[in-house]
């Protein structure tokens, strides 16, 4: 994924794999929580993906493998389903996990450890489920991060932004993509990070749109030539999500209710002009602070954008200039 992708390229590169869910209806198995098996599979349905929502252990290992792609999520775990959950996982299909209120319990985040290890291609939550499952899942490495004591079950009190540090270093723990949606949906493989900032507020006031749009994520994953497009197929997800719920909001949705109406029927309808003129997705720059004298200091990453800061104690920053590779 190169700089030079604009946002006219993940425009086209979104409408492309929106294009290729509707021409080939992937099977999406999905072992999701009794919350959102409604508003997912009527996402995935709308998309043209072709859900399925199976969670007895007696189907799994027969079905799982005739699937396209696999949604695993842990919003209403039980013990019964656990190891549903990980033969699904085990099935040799590209899978996504969505770690719903990871840090409900013991429990909960002991299964999301269990089935990060399962090499998921993609983990997509909101920050406080990202922050929860890195500051576990690195604790040998530190993580700064804790989450729990603003844990508030499967909403966030985090922005996106707060767990791009995090995602990162996850992804490059386990290999899988994260994603952490939020006003930018943030999608990175530990070194390459891009924002998808499509979307509305009101989306969070939806019962499980975080599980819908993980599901569509396993659907653009079924699509992808090679696995390792799955950021592609994250971020584009997230985007046309997000564009479905902006169309829905200007199609005169009052409210949660309504919205999740005009979303399932903005995503159905939506076309290539729409999609891309109006998906928005760019690389995201970061900067790393490093707080020294101009001259004295050898950048020591290349990939990244240095922020250089004149720094006197007892006076603070002086300035600072951003060094852009
Ligand atoms: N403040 C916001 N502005 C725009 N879109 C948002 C906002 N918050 C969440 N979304 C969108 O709502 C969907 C669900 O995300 P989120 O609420 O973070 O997940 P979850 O339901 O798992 O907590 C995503 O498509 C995301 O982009
Ligand atoms: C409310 C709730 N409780 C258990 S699962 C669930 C739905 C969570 O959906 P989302 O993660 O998309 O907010
Ligand atoms: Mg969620």
């Amino acid at each position: 994924m190169d700089e030079e992708r604009t946002a006219a390229w993940w425009g086209r590169r979104a409408w492309e794999l929106l294009s290729a869910v509707r021409a080939r209806a992937p099977l999406v198995h999905c072992v999701t929580n009794l919350v959102s098996m409604d508003i997912a599979a009527n996402a995935l349905l709308a998309a043209g993906a072709s859900p399925a929502m199976v969670h007895s252990l007696r189907e799994v290992p027969e079905f799982t493998p005739r699937c396209d792609a696999v949604c695993v999520n842990v919003g209403t775990l039980s013990e019964g389903w656990l190891p549903s959950m990980r033969a699904a996982a085990s099935a040799g299909r590209p899978w996504v996990l969505d770690p719903v209120a990871a840090a409900a319990s013991e429990f909960r985040m002991e299964a999301c450890l269990s089935l990060l290890a399962l090499r998921p291609a993609v983990v997509r939550g909101n920050a406080s489920e990202i922050l929860a499952l890195a500051s576990r899942s690195l604790a040998a490495a530190a993580s700064s991060s804790s989450s729990s004591s603003t844990f508030k079950g499967a909403d966030s009190t985090h922005d996106s932004g707060d767990a791009l540090q995090d995602a990162k270093a996850l992804a490059r723990s386990t290999g899988a993509v994260i994603a952490v949606s939020g006003a930018v949906d943030y999608v990175t493989d530990g070194e390459r990070v891009v924002g998808a900032s499509n979307g509305v507020a009101m989306m969070q006031k939806i019962t499980a749109t975080g599980c819908a749009a993980t599901a569509l994520i396993a659907a653009f994953l079924a699509v992808v030539e090679e696995p390792s497009d799955a950021m592609a197929a994250a971020a584009c997800a997230l985007a046309v999500f997000g564009l479905a719920g902006e169309i829905g909001m200007e199609s005169g949705a009052k409210g949660p209710a309504s919205l999740r109406m005009h979303l399932i029927d903005a995503l159905y309808c939506l076309d290539e002009q729409t999609v891309t003129s109006r998906v928005r997705i760019s690389l995201h720059s970061h900067h790393l602070t490093v707080i020294t004298d101009r001259e004295s200091c050898t950048p020591r990453k290349s990939s990244s954008r240095i922020q250089f800061v004149r720094y006197r104690p007892g006076m603070g920053i002086l300035n600072s200039e951003i060094d852009g590779h």
